[in-house]
């Protein structure tokens, strides 16, 4: 979308997203981070609810997933950066203030590119800071209940310029912040269950205008409602500015229900967070030679991978959106994850988080006999629902699925009898990873007819011919789309075996003669 909206008004949008660190314990205490099946009061220790004479204690994994963030998204890392005290009283927060990075934070100036823009959005800054506790309000009983699961829990708060330009480029950046976020295994991406939320600040100006007074909307947690609530808060400011008033500054939020943002605060009534240096935690120091190591850690930035790819594929008539949807990346996709629980949260056994599809479709394109492009189909059209788990755990390896794919390419197998080898492969229990495609094939005597025998096919064809007498009639007669309705008599008489084309042939000889 581009810039100028219709009634030619600029858009600029900058957005702060709060992503929860993926690491088994909390930013600084030894608590285990809470999932959401842990029942309320259990995962958190005497730092994070705040006893007096507790100190806090950097996490190395927290500052290790942060680095690796922060690298994948262009930043300098910032050799020497400290902690602050950010105060307010809230019954969420047990010590009064939230300890953050105001002043020096660990990360500035990166960009993040937009997949299929190719647009950088620039990154600002990143700050490391403290997660709150949640109040649950009951109605019931009118009370507040705080569950401090969450409270101390290692956010990064990713803070880009005002670079976007409209609700579809905030949609993709905050797609495409998800994917590298959980490329790097920094953090979940979970929008829905709160893992990443983001606050959208827009504001609007005329053409060659300075840029307007932005309003925050706080605490969105789906591309939907952003994108939502990004075209209420244009129409409302452009509502105030035809009618010759201001927009006043102001944070607000958004309700799903009423489907419109709503003023939270002025910025007259913003609190004073009275900022000040944590005396507890020093200077938090980070060497070249650490930088260096959280850098060979990484794995290959997602829209570096995305360029090799088109450079490798597009030759074969491999498409972009082929490549977005193997990478999961397609802007058609919500931003929810399928639900599955796939948080490492052995500090141990740290692994890449898998970049499974990729590596799957390129194992299967090895054999270069193969055509790149029907293997993206076969993964895309007939794996697809399974791309975001791990295909190795799977029941088909890729060497199989190779297989599959040379005897389908090869006539050996028609394209549906392939499909419902594959549909076996899912889902019966007595395939394994060992058992041989070809094999199996002939066992469901799924091979085709047109290369096991001709003279069988040629039979069924002379049975079709026999028994529908009034079809034969009407394609002697030069209705020649009925011949698809004798092909399908004999393709369900042979159950997917026989080639339509073959078939076809025979038919139409048949009919002639
Ligand atoms: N005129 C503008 N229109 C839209 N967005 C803007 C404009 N000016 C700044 N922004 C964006 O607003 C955001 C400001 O975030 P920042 O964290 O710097 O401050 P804040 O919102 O005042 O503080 P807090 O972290 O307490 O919410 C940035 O993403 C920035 O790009
Ligand atoms: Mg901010
Ligand atoms: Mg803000």
């Amino acid at each position: 979308m581009s810039r100028l909206l219709l009634d030619g008004w600029h858009v600029v949008l900058g957005i702060e997203t709060h992503a929860q660190i993926k690491s088994r314990q909390k930013l600084f205490s030894s608590a285990s981070t809470s999932l959401l099946t842990h029942p309320p009061n259990t995962t958190f220790n005497v730092v994070d609810a705040a006893f007096p004479g507790t100190l806090p204690k950097l996490n190395p994994k927290c500052l290790f997933l942060a680095l690796r963030a922060s690298l994948a998204l262009n930043c300098d890392i910032q050799q020497r950066s400290s902690f602050d005290r950010k105060h307010y009283f809230y019954s969420d927060l047990p010590s009064g203030y939230q300890i953050t990075q105001h002043y020096a934070p660990i990360a500035t100036d990166g960009y993040l590119t937009l997949p299929t823009l190719g647009r950088k959005i620039r990154i600002k800054q990143i700050q490391l800071e403290q997660d709150t506790a949640k109040s649950i309000f009951d109605p019931q009983t009118r009370t507040s209940l705080i569950d401090l699961n969450r409270a101390g829990a290692g956010l990064l708060e990713i803070v880009t310029e005002p670079d976007l330009q409209s609700p579809d480029e905030a949609a993709e950046y905050v797609r495409a912040l998800q994917t590298t976020l959980r490329a790097v295994g920094a953090c979940d991406g979970n929008m829905d269950t709160g893992s990443m939320r983001c606050d959208v600040n827009v504001s609007i100006h005329r053409p060659g205008e300075p840029f307007g007074t932005r309003c925050e909307i706080k605490n969105l947690n789906s591309v939907k409602f952003m994108v939502a609530a990004i075209n209420c808060e244009i129409a409302r400011q452009k509502a105030l500015l035809m009618s010759s008033r201001i927009v006043p500054q102001e944070t607000r939020g958004f309700d799903h229900h009423r489907w419109d943002t709503y003023k939270l605060r002025s910025k007259e009534d913003a609190p004073e967070y009275r900022y000040m240096p944590d005396p507890n935690l020093g200077i938090l120091h980070v060497s070249v030679a650490q930088i260096q190591q959280v850098m060979d850690s990484l794995p290959p930035f997602p829209d570096a991978l995305r360029k090799r790819l088109i450079d490798t594929y597009e030759a074969f008539g491999v498409t972009q959106t082929a490549i977005d949807v193997l990478m999961g990346l397609d802007t058609g996709r919500d931003i929810g994850y399928d639900g599955e629980d796939n948080i490492n949260l052995d500090e141990t056994s740290y692994q890449d988080p898998d970049m499974s599809a990729v590596a799957y479709f390129e194992n299967v394109c090895a054999n270069k006999d193969r055509d790149p492009k029907d293997v993206i189909n076969w993964i895309l059209h007939s794996l697809h629902g399974q791309l975001s788990t791990n295909f190795t755990s799977k029941r088909i390896t890729p060497y199989q699925l190779g297989e599959l794919i040379d005897l389908v390419a090869s006539n050996r197998v028609t394209r549906p009898s392939g499909k419902l080898l594959l549909r076996h492969m899912l889902t019966d229990p007595s395939i394994t990873l060992e058992t041989s495609v070809q094999q199996l094939a002939v066992n469901l005597n799924l091979i085709a007819m047109s290369s096991s025998s001709k003279d069988d096919l040629q039979s069924v064809c002379v049975r079709a011919v026999n028994a529908l007498p009034d079809e034969v009639a009407a394609l002697r007669a030069g209705h020649y789309n009925v011949v698809n309705k004798i092909v399908g008599w004999v393709m369900k008489e042979t159950k997917g075996r026989a080639d339509a084309k073959t078939v076809r042939e025979i038919v139409l000889v048949l009919v002639k003669t």
